[in-house]
């Protein structure tokens, strides 16, 4: 079924009206990159303004929550912490909660400060952030799997190195009890007017070279599903997900019973959101910042 396409001041009011809760995405709807989408910010404030819940709900692990709120508020838009649920704090309670992951132990990560942050606020010690050395055959032997390790966890790095890769490589052959965690597997990464590699694409160097398949924690995963609906005890048939993409936005909303709404910011590309394989009812179509004509 294709999606419903929003497109007039009364078809943004009832669907505005249709719902208590709006889960957001981040990468390529409220941004991209550090370049806040046109209008998104008045939408934001307009939706606050009639009572709604908002929650947003990223794949990109690269950021705190509380590096997050500055994000937000650099970019003009008002969010608590409380507000945000990223892959890497999603990731730090799975561990923590569900896993009960032997505080002794410590993670190897290949991924920036958000990763370490989450952890760190859990109890959990992390490795391999400034894992950034050359590396040659000489001093390959170096590399050395390390028996405090518990966990390998990988998220989006913008300072990958081989460095890093073989030390996951390492834990992840040599301890076969060694833990094998993805924030998410997003293929890319959307920055604006490119796409870029994403944390899958990253991920996939260490599933290829070690033959493990990681657990995956990000959007449309269980455990970030999960987590979510817990927490803010969502009513699915009040809540709606907006999203860019449709293989984890949108099918993250429909595993859990939500609207969804799949916004066109040059990233979602029209054909592919109005593919024939389109998921289910109630589920819409609008450039998020045209809502901005309603008050
Ligand atoms: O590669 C990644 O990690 C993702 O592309 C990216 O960070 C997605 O973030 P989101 O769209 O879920 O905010
Ligand atoms: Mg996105």
């Amino acid at each position: 079924m294709a999606p419903t396409r929003l497109s007039t001041r009364s078809e943004y009011e009832s669907f505005v009206d249709r719902y208590d809760t709006f889960l957001f995405d981040c990468d390529g709807v409220i941004w991209h990159g550090s370049t806040v989408v046109n209008n998104v910010p008045e939408v934001l404030d307009m939706l606050r303004s009639r009572g709604k819940r908002l929650v947003f709900v990223t794949n990109n692990s690269a950021t705190s929550r509380k590096d997050y709120v500055k994000k937000f508020t650099s970019l003009g838009i008002q969010a608590s912490v409380e507000e945000i649920f990223s892959s890497a704090y999603a990731t730090a309670v799975y561990l923590h909660d569900v896993l009960k992951f032997d505080p002794s132990k410590k993670v190897y990560v290949i991924g920036g400060s958000g990763i370490r942050h989450e952890l760190e606020e859990v109890g959990i010690t992390t490795l391999g952030h400034d894992d950034l050395g050359q590396v040659s055959l000489a001093t390959l032997k170096e590399i050395e799997p390390n028996a405090e390790v518990g966990a390998v966890i990988c998220g989006i790095d913008y300072d990958i190195s081989y460095r890093k890769l073989a030390n996951a490589h390492v834990n992840l052959v040599e301890n076969p009890d060694c833990l094998f965690i993805a924030t998410n597997d997003d293929r890319t990464l959307p920055g604006g007017k490119h796409m870029y590699p994403g944390t899958g694409s990253l991920l996939n160097t260490l599933v290829y070279s070690t033959q493990r398949t990681p657990l995956v924690m990000g959007k449309p995963n269980t455990p970030m599903l999960e987590c979510v609906l817990k927490k803010f005890s969502l009513e699915p048939a009040r809540t709606c997900m907006v999203g860019d993409r449709l293989d984890t936005d949108i099918l993250f909303g429909i595993k859990g019973g939500l609207s969804t709404l799949c916004v066109l910011t040059g990233v979602a590309d029209e054909a592919a959101v109005c593919s024939p394989e389109s998921p289910q009812a109630n589920y819409y179509m609008a450039s998020l910042g045209d809502l901005s004509v309603i008050q």
